[in-house]
């Protein structure tokens, strides 16, 4: 990531912030905490994360690969010990701080938010990794704590709220639990509909609306899976997932001197297949059919199934940390009709308008919502 100094946050150039809605009202220059024309006395030190669209994997020249796995999670942070706490050290708190002007926490703009949102609906969009639950290095153990599930359902009591994760439906239904949510899998390409009958006693995610517009892909995918995990297999470390419309083929835990190898393996099976493409998540490659529809696109589809799409009385709040979370920041960054909300601990440039530090704050963040509804509905 390039970091540049800049005279003012103004220097963001970011059209987004002052575009207006249909009723010429806008969502972002009203909502920007500092002042987008004055410098601050700190403004000159200030900074910046150039703001581009982040580059897919597919995209890059193959000398491109090992950099691009390399930034693919936060580098482990640099701690300290004080008092026995351990606190980041000044540069990361610095790093952070700095980049904070440009991705202000929602919590702290948490009053403002909701001045906006008030007499509008919210919808919530939440992804999984990293956003409910923290990152870790077995994927089949990223759970969300009991509290985080209690904010969740929280929310849902209150908004249509959805799960866009790129994990397959099932198996992040399984993790979550909540049968009251929407749930869209495999980066949006699994589609389910809550329960018509809260009171339902079916606890699977079965017997509901679908959608799913990458059904054809299934055997490809399935074959794609049995392929990688057969020629991965001699990689110490690596996991490959198969979530029905896509595969996960994760590195996290291989070493560092292996990523070259797993990523040409990766890279050699999926030249075999014109209509799949990589993709790049945390540590994760991601073989996924090419159809256009992503995270982004399954916000407008589960918007428009709401009747929720084209309404300047509705205001759709995603939460996400991954690369696959920008499509869904750019959607509502473009139309201006939400926000984006990313999850990072450390600078990243960004779609969202907002950030989060960690799934802790996000539980704040949720559980701020509920009780600022509960409040006004008195
Ligand atoms: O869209 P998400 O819900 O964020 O899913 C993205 C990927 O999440 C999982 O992998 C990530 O989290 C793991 C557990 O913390 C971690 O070990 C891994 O390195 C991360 O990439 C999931 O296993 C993947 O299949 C998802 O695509």
């Amino acid at each position: 990531m390039e970091f540049k100094s800049a005279k003012s946050p103004s220097s963001l150039n970011n059209p987004a912030r002052s575009s207006l809605n249909k009723s010429g009202q806008s969502l972002y220059s009203s909502l920007f905490p500092y002042s987008q024309t004055g410098g601050s006395s700190f403004s000159s030190t200030v900074l910046t994360v150039p703001r581009k669209k982040p580059e897919k994997l597919d995209d890059a020249l193959p000398n491109g690969w090992l950099e691009s796995m390399k930034s693919s999670s936060p580098p482990k942070r640099k701690l300290v010990k004080d008092h026995n706490v351990e606190v980041a050290s000044d540069d990361h708190d610095y790093a952070y701080h700095s980049w904070l002007l440009s991705y202000p926490s929602a919590l702290r703009s948490f009053d403002k938010i909701t001045d906006f949102a008030s007499n509008k609906k919210i919808a919530i969009f939440l992804d999984y990794d990293g956003t409910l639950s923290p990152i870790v290095d077995d994927p089949d153990r990223a759970y969300m704590s009991t509290d985080m599930r209690s904010a969740v359902r929280g929310v849902a009591s209150y908004f249509p709220t959805a799960i866009i994760s790129g994990r397959s439906r099932d198996k992040v239904f399984d993790l979550v639990g909540l049968k009251e949510l929407y749930y869209a899998g495999s980066h949006g390409m699994d589609i389910l509909f809550p329960h018509k009958d809260p009171k339902s006693t079916d606890h699977t995610s079965k017997g509901v609306t679908l959608f799913q517009p990458a059904k054809e892909f299934v055997p490809v995918i399935d074959e794609v899976f049995r392929t990688l995990e057969k020629n991965t297999r001699d990689i110490k470390g690596a996991k490959v997932e198969n979530h029905k419309f896509c595969v996960s083929v994760h590195y996290r835990n291989v070493s560092e001197k292996s990523w070259v190898t797993i990523a040409e393996c990766v890279h050699r099976v999926v030249d075999d297949y014109p209509q799949l493409r990589l993709t790049h998540g945390r540590k994760v490659l991601e073989v996924r059919p090419v159809i256009d529809w992503d995270k982004g696109k399954a916000v407008e589809f589960l918007l428009k199934s709401l009747g929720l799409e084209n309404s300047d009385d509705v205001l759709p709040i995603y939460i996400g940390d991954d690369r696959t979370d920008e499509d869904a920041f750019t959607v509502l960054r473009q139309k201006n009709r939400g926000y984006g909300i990313l999850v990072a601990s450390t600078p990243k440039e960004s779609q969202a308008l907002f950030s989060l530090k960690d799934p802790s704050e996000v539980k704040e963040f949720l559980e701020s919502l509920v009780r600022w509804k509960e409040q006004s509905s008195l």
